[in-house]
């Protein structure tokens, strides 16, 4: 998407074709930072420390990881170690695992010395099929939008979404926010309340800032208003992203994604997950039960980031010394509270059925 007029996707190659570089998205809003990639190294602590983060684009970043290292040490050993320390680096988005395998399955049976150039070229068609996936997932969810809008009689199409599932979770686009980038390309008035998403933040810093660089009309609002805004008919839909959704449609996603589906629920509002495909983990069918929960550091919760007084960046001290943190990141929204999956094929129920029908080829 464009920054201040500028055209950018979250990762990308620099001109000499093998430094890879994204944005460092701890220090947004406040501070746009391009950094260089240059090692599986560099690649792992900007997964791990969530200099990039969201499912799509932590398997493209991951994905360009392998191929860096291919131009360090193209080895079969080298190949099993890069995948065994990228792959070890967050354990709920299953985007990393369907990244990683998808370049050993490439390039396992090339020889070394053709390893490089064929990681980079993956690599690269990765993020390309990621943009286009995000764009058609956009183009499907305009069509829910839509059909809301034919019922409001002028009036704003009200949007929640919770986390950041936009374009900086992604290479471009977004999944929750592509819907709503193309309805505003459309001329179709809407309004996206924008959950805050403690502890890290996500909505506050990220979602907001791509709706104020976008031109989106929005407000920020704590994560437990939701659930009020529903009730006083305030909210039209709930698009959220996901990190891994089972093959049965159970959806993984932030912390609290699961009690703002149980108010949509209660109120009748439309719950929807934007899911591209590579974000199917067609081997788990029971989320609550098999997708591993990553546990963050608390001092997550204990700090918060921002700009101070005196303009620099820096955190403050919410919790007293000694206090105990627990900070789950992710939660599972069972099927059942799950309205439709808006995926680049189309919109399905959050089913077995749904998504074989969607993808026969992958549902076994
Ligand atoms: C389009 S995937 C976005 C997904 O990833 C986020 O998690 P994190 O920021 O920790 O990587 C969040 O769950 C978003 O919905």
């Amino acid at each position: 998407m464009k920054v201040n007029g500028t055209p950018y996707r979250t990762i990308w190659l620099d001109d000499d074709g093998r430094t890879v570089k994204t944005i460092d998205q701890r220090w947004l809003p406040h501070e746009f930072r391009v950094v260089d990639l240059t090692s599986r190294e560099d690649v792992a602590i900007a997964i791990k420390d969530m200099w990039v983060r969201g499912a799509p684009l932590i398997g493209a970043t991951a994905a360009f990881g392998m191929a860096i290292q291919m131009g360090i040490d193209p080895s079969d050993a080298s190949l099993h170690e890069t995948w065994d320390i990228l792959h070890d680096t967050r354990p709920t988005a299953i985007n990393l695992k369907w990244a990683l395998d998808d370049m050993r399955a490439l390039l396992m049976p090339l020889a070394p010395a053709d390893r490089v150039e064929a990681a980079y070229r993956r690599a690269v068609e990765i993020c390309d099929e990621d943009v286009e996936i995000c764009r058609q997932i956009g183009l499907n969810g305009l069509k829910i939008i839509e059909e809301i809008a034919a019922k409001k009689c002028g009036k704003p199409v009200n949007i929640l979404t919770h986390c950041n599932a936009g374009w900086l979770a992604t290479v471009d686009w977004g999944t929750a926010t592509s819907p709503i980038y193309h309805a505003l390309e459309k001329g179709i008035e809407v309004h996206v309340w924008v959950d805050e998403t403690r502890p890290r933040n996500q909505g506050a810093h990220l979602t907001t800032w791509e709706m104020v660089s976008h031109g989106v009309p929005h407000k920020l609002i704590v994560d437990n208003a939701g659930g009020h805004l529903m009730q006083h008919g305030e909210v039209d839909l709930v698009i959220v992203g996901t990190d891994r959704t089972t093959a049965h449609g159970d959806v993984c996603n932030k912390i609290g994604t699961y009690l703002k589906a149980l108010a949509a629920h209660d109120n009748n509002v439309p719950f929807y997950v934007a899911l591209p495909s590579p974000t199917i983990d067609w081997t788990v069918k029971d989320g609550v039960k098999e997708i591993p929960i990553e546990e963050r550091d608390g001092e997550e919760i204990s700090h918060l980031w921002g700009k101070q007084e005196d303009g620099s960046i820096g955190q403050v001290q919410v919790s007293p010394d000694g206090a105990e943190h627990g900070n789950p990141a992710f939660d599972v929204t069972p099927s059942r509270l799950v309205t439709g999956l808006i995926t680049e094929r189309g919109v399905c129920d959050a089913s077995r059925e749904g998504l074989a029908g969607l993808f026969p080829e992958f549902a076994k």
